[in-house]
């Protein structure tokens, strides 16, 4: 039987959290080597193993994958969280680079300058809001499901949760005018708790 995987990142959530979201997900266990210090890091990049000397790095399989979303889409499709044709994955893709833009300003907002945080932080929640949840209230609206794609499980909905959560750390409110994202917000937390 294969290993389990082994996931390289400095210690913190970062580009990795999602990785970890969509293995938990797929009921895969997997162990961690957390950077604590730069030399630790530099130490991977001479052993020679990362590809553009950056993390998120995931062995698995006999291979040392790099690149975020080359990760996930290898994790997804290898778990069967990635469609049942094309089509599905294309749905999919649209689902998640959407959910990337957002959690990609929330992710970097903590570098955001003391004067302009204020400002920051209502774009992301306007965003949020007007831009983003909308689409996925809509789309479970007219599914009558529970799922974003092809009624059941996939990347699509494990990203949706994971930056529903990212955006209430922001504003606990803010799912309060999308009804259909509670119920699966608390359909999916279910799910993990019973897991
Ligand atoms: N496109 C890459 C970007 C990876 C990246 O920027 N990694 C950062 C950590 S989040 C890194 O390794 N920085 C160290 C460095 O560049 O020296 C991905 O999505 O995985």
């Amino acid at each position: 039987m294969a290993g389990k995987p082994k996931l390289y990142y400095f210690n913190g959530r970062g580009r990795m959290e999602t990785i970890r979201w969509l293995l938990a997900a797929a009921g895969v266990e997997f162990e961690e080597e957390l950077f604590e210090t730069r030399e630790e890091f530099e130490k991977l990049i001479k052993g020679g193993t990362l590809m553009y000397e950056q993390v998120p790095m995931v062995e698995i399989d006999g291979m040392n994958l790099v690149e975020t979303r080359a990760i996930l889409r290898y994790i997804a499709a290898k778990y069967d969280l990635y469609g049942r044709n094309l089509k599905e994955q294309a749905w999919i893709d649209m689902y998640v680079e959407g959910l990337k833009d957002l959690s990609d300003m929330i992710m970097f907002f903590p570098l955001s300058l003391p004067e302009e945080k204020e400002m920051n932080l209502d774009f992301i929640l306007e965003r949020a809001t007007k831009r983003f949840f909308p689409v996925y209230e809509k789309a479970l609206r007219e599914h009558g499901q529970d799922f974003l794609v092809g009624n059941r499980l996939s990347w699509a909905d494990i990203q949706l949760l994971e930056v529903i959560l990212m955006v209430e750390e922001c504003k606990p409110s803010v799912l309060s005018g999308f009804p259909l994202l509670q119920v699966m917000l608390s359909q999916q937390l279910l799910r993990t708790a019973g897991e």
